[in-house]
């Protein structure tokens, strides 16, 4: 049987959602064509129980562990050359990432060691029964296309995923539980990078990607100083804020809270656009949100189309008056 390595996401000591994801994913591709499914989990120090069990029912068949303090935090060459080594030890047919900062980091200079392609952002995966290509499936030409691209003559195929794409299993897998401890040789980890400093998200904020509210500003908004009652918004119901891409590029907020095709794909429960006009790449990362409310000044504007509460009118008077009736609200 031939092999499926997802490549575990860490955060701290936690395993971040979307390596549940692809393992849900990778389950799924197993029912098509019989896989086995390994976890690689670079890591400083060993994986607690809980952990292990999670990926086990999470649907790993195996776990390949390696431990080494260089990889306490994120690093680029220490990573690659283990993952290499990884690789061609256990010769998998597939190698899945997430494409969070350190996957879309990882992966192409890991494809480049291994001479084989990537393909990045992916948004769909199917498998070929008879041949094992494995069909992956990313927007194209700025969104307006979606291309299926197979990688035929090369092995592994790489792909990453965007996080919040698949689903993570439901029930808990029966696992044949395998812990493979995998040695991390001095050779491996060399680096010349040095880690300078490390700046977490705003604390108490999540990332957008794991947030279950998110209010999203656009050029709606017209000047920086009114992004001022969507911070106050989201303060208020423990929100992350979000954006699109032209007041990120416009410097009002930075590109880890960018919504979108080149920015991050989200599945929030509320998903607040303020002031966004609702162009295809954006709606290709939010679309996946329960509920979605839009703001806009143009009645057709094309993010109404998306929206199950739309709201015409000022986006800034809108948010404060949303914002005062919470605040009198939360005093009653
Ligand atoms: C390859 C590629 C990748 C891209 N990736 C992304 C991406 O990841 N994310 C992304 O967001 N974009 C992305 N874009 C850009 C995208 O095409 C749009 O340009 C961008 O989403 C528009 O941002 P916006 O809606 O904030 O601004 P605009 O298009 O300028 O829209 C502003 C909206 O605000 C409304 N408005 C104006 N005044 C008010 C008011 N007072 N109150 C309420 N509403 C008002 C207007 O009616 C309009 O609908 C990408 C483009 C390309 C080519």
């Amino acid at each position: 049987m031939s092999d499926l390595l997802v490549i575990a996401e860490r955060r701290g000591n936690e395993i971040h959602s979307s390596t549940f994801e692809l393992l849900g994913k990778a389950r799924e591709l197993s029912i098509k064509r019989p896989l086995t499914v390994s976890v690689v989990v670079l890591s400083d120090k060993p994986v607690e129980e809980d952990s292990a069990n999670s990926l086990f029912s999470g649907g790993a068949d195996r776990i390949i562990l390696a431990v080494d303090r260089s990889f306490s935090r994120f690093n680029f060459e220490p990573y690659t050359k283990t993952l290499a080594s990884i690789v061609r030890e256990f010769a998998p047919e597939i190698v899945l990432a997430p494409a969070t900062t350190s996957g879309r980091t990882y992966m192409p200079g890991l494809a480049a060691l291994l001479k084989t392609g990537l393909t990045a952002d992916c948004t769909g995966l199917d498998i070929e029964e008879e041949t094992g290509n494995l069909l992956q499936t990313r927007p194209a030409i700025g969104g307006n296309i979606m291309a299926t691209i197979k990688t035929p003559n090369h092995r592994p195929q790489m792909a990453t995923v965007r996080p919040k794409t698949f689903s993570a299993l439901k029930e808990a897998y029966e696992s044949k539980s395998e812990l493979v401890n995998f040695e991390v040789t001095p050779d491996l980890t060399q680096t010349e990078a040095k880690l300078i400093e490390f700046h977490p998200i705003g604390a108490g904020q999540k990332g957008v990607q794991d947030a279950e509210v998110i209010i999203a500003g656009g050029m709606g908004l017209r000047k920086v100083e009114n992004m001022e009652p969507i911070f106050r918004l989201s303060k208020m119901i423990n929100g992350t804020v979000g954006a699109s891409r032209k007041i990120v590029d416009s410097k009002w907020i930075g590109h880890e809270a960018q919504v979108g095709l080149s920015g991050h794909t989200v599945k929030p429960k509320i998903y607040i656009a303020a002031g966004i006009s609702g162009a295809v790449q954006h709606i290709a990362g939010m679309q996946t949100a329960e509920f979605i409310v839009a703001i806009n000044r143009d009645r057709n504007a094309a993010i109404f189309n998306f929206a199950d509460i739309g709201l015409v009118g000022d986006a800034v008077e809108i948010l404060n008056e949303l914002a005062k009736s919470l605040e009198s609200e939360v005093k009653r």
